[in-house]
């Protein structure tokens, strides 16, 4: 391998100090609440045919760094937050004399990437320079894949939750125009004390893949629900770990507005987003932008635009390429990559390991969110919304299916309480399911209590409640200490129910003339009185023969 590690302390003593060239990230994070253009797929028939609806045109372009122990054009390590300056080999730092050897992990993650998203692999793709000048980028080049890149003419589906009741699962398609393997930059890193700008270039060389889709998505929602879907497409692969905030995963979002029928309207493209919540609100704050500055008479200008976390707005940055020269030239130092379809194409003399075979990627793609969701459903009769958001919530199955072996409740009522009790909770306190303080097994004893008769539905809740409040006690032992096992004395019900019926005369009125909802009502009373505790099935009993 043509490049090495260079000793940290060799190049932190070199560290150029340069005056701040890039405009800084703004990353505080703050909710913010900006101003929400109506998805143009969810407009009325009516509305989105009306010729004078301005709607939102949103195509993305994603940069996704690829999970591998090493960089894509040399052998120093990529980690996340180690010491400045200490993965960088001499080729990172475009030290004169050095090569790049191209990594097969880095090939087979994007020809897994593009199968995944039922795209074309190209057989034969190619290297290109894209010249631009910044202190992170030494070469003062970036290799990437301009004229053939390695994968093309891909589809993202994902599903967004519609309707009023926000339970019906949409699909909707994006295309993937193509995939290009290209090189992370490295990162300025600006001091405002010293009033400077410090290099680090552990990040230089790094593997991307960069994703540009087509503009094929109209507001905010849509796009944070494809990326959604991106993420755990590209983390069921392990092909990217996906997280935004520590910029593994990375969007860029092309915003435009026009008529619908109308040719599509000059586009910005907003730079700076480290969720997918400031996603959606970026796009639908530069939406109605662009809307309000179109309406005002204005024009809207083919800029890069920053997004601001703290006050939701898009803020100009630079003019956009119109100025700028890439001075694209085919990279000499690379040949063309060649991919195989199967063992049976390998032309003979060919070492197998030394290259990357289509077919054998195919054989092992694990299973994707999609397919994860329809066994979901299949297996446990859930509802599809349901499985949507199992998959969905980091860690949510997994929980689901630990709750499940560890009770005999039926799967179709053990969801309600993962999706509502415990989600509710956790996003309530903006927490993931690993920080739960209820286990699976915790609330599966909880739900065999009341699958048992022990307790009553409505002292279930009433006991997670307690259980979230005061982790580490049990189910059970809140049960006991607050004495809130099910009544199922006769005796004590009968005299219970009966004080219910003596004082409400029009309700028992109203039974017995044949509106037999309102014992609904009466029960209701009695679940009052004994904090819930009643045995439901008993009480109705009781109340039917009082009141027939
Ligand atoms: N009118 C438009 N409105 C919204 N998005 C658009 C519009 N026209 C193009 N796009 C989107 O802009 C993106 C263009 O990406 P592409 O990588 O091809 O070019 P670029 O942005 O000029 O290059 P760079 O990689 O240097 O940013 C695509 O995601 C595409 O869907
Ligand atoms: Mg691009
Ligand atoms: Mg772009």
């Amino acid at each position: 391998m043509a490049a090495s590690c260079v000793a940290a302390s060799e190049l932190l003593n070199n560290i150029k100090q340069i005056s701040a060239l890039r405009p800084k990230a703004s990353y505080a994070v703050r909710a913010v609440s900006t101003t929400s253009p109506q998805c143009h797929a969810q407009l009325p028939q009516r509305a989105r045919s009306a010729p004078q609806q301005l709607v939102g045109v949103v195509g993305l372009e994603i940069h996704a760094q690829i999970n591998s122990s090493t960089k894509l054009f040399s052998g120093a390590p990529v980690r996340f937050s180690a010491p400045p300056n200490s993965l960088v080999s001499f080729f990172d730092a475009s030290l004169p004399g050095t090569l790049p050897v191209l990594n097969k992990r880095c090939v087979e993650a994007a020809v897994m990437t593009g199968l995944a998203l039922n795209c074309a692999v190209n057989r034969k793709s190619l290297f290109d320079r894209k010249h631009y000048f910044y202190a992170d980028l030494p070469a003062g080049y970036q290799i990437t894949q301009q004229r053939l890149p390695i994968a093309v003419d891909g589809v993202l589906t994902y599903s967004l939750l519609g309707g009023k009741k926000r339970n019906q699962v949409m699909r909707k398609n994006v295309t993937i125009k193509q995939i290009q393997l290209e090189q992370d930059s490295g990162k300025s890193l600006h001091d405002d004390v010293r009033s400077q700008t410090l290099i680090d270039l552990n990040r230089a060389g790094v593997g991307l893949m960069e994703l540009v889709m087509e503009p094929d998505m109209s507001c905010g929602e849509e796009a944070a629900a494809a990326v959604r879907e991106l993420q755990l497409i590209l983390q069921a692969l392990g092909t990217c770990q996906g997280n935004m905030s520590e910029g593994q995963l990375r969007v860029d979002a092309n915003v435009s507005v026009h008529r619908p029928g109308e040719p599509l309207g000059v586009r910005t493209e907003v730079k700076n987003i480290n969720s997918i919540r400031y996603l959606a609100r970026a796009i639908d704050y530069e939406i109605q932008r662009q809307i309000d500055v179109l309406q005002r008479g204005g024009t809207v200008q083919n800029e890069t635009r920053a997004y601001d976390s703290k006050s939701g707005e898009t803020l100009p940055m630079r003019d956009k390429e119109g100025l700028q020269d890439y001075r694209f030239m085919p990279e000499p130092n690379l040949p063309p990559l060649i991919l195989y379809e199967d063992d049976a194409s390998l032309p003979t003399g060919i070492d197998a390991c030394q290259v990357v075979v289509v077919q054998k990627i195919k054989e092992g793609l694990p299973e994707l969110p999609s397919v994860k969701r329809d066994r979901l459903v299949q297996t446990y009769g859930i509802l599809p919304e349901h499985s949507f958001t199992l998959v969905n919530e980091d860690g949510l199955v997994d929980y689901f299916e630990a709750v499940l072996k560890a009770t005999k409740k039926e799967p179709r009522k053990v969801i309600g309480w993962v999706t509502n009790e415990l989600l509710g909770h956790l996003k309530q306190q903006d927490m993931s399911v690993c920080q739960s303080p209820i286990s699976p097994s915790a609330l599966a004893e909880l739900l065999e209590l009341q699958e048992t008769g022990h307790i009553s539905s409505s002292v279930a809740k009433q006991v997670f409640q307690e259980m979230w409040r005061s982790p580490g006690k049990t189910a059970l032992q809140i049960t006991q200490e607050q004495d809130l096992g099910l009544v199922s004395d006769t005796a004590q019900l009968h005299i219970i129910c009966q004080k219910v019926v003596d004082s409400h005369p029009d309700e028992v009125h109203a039974i017995r003339s044949g509106n037999k909802k309102v014992l609904n009502k009466l029960m209701g009373l009695v679940q009052k009185e004994t904090k819930g505790r009643a045995d439901p099935v008993l009480v109705r009993a009781i109340l039917q023969k009082k009141t027939s």
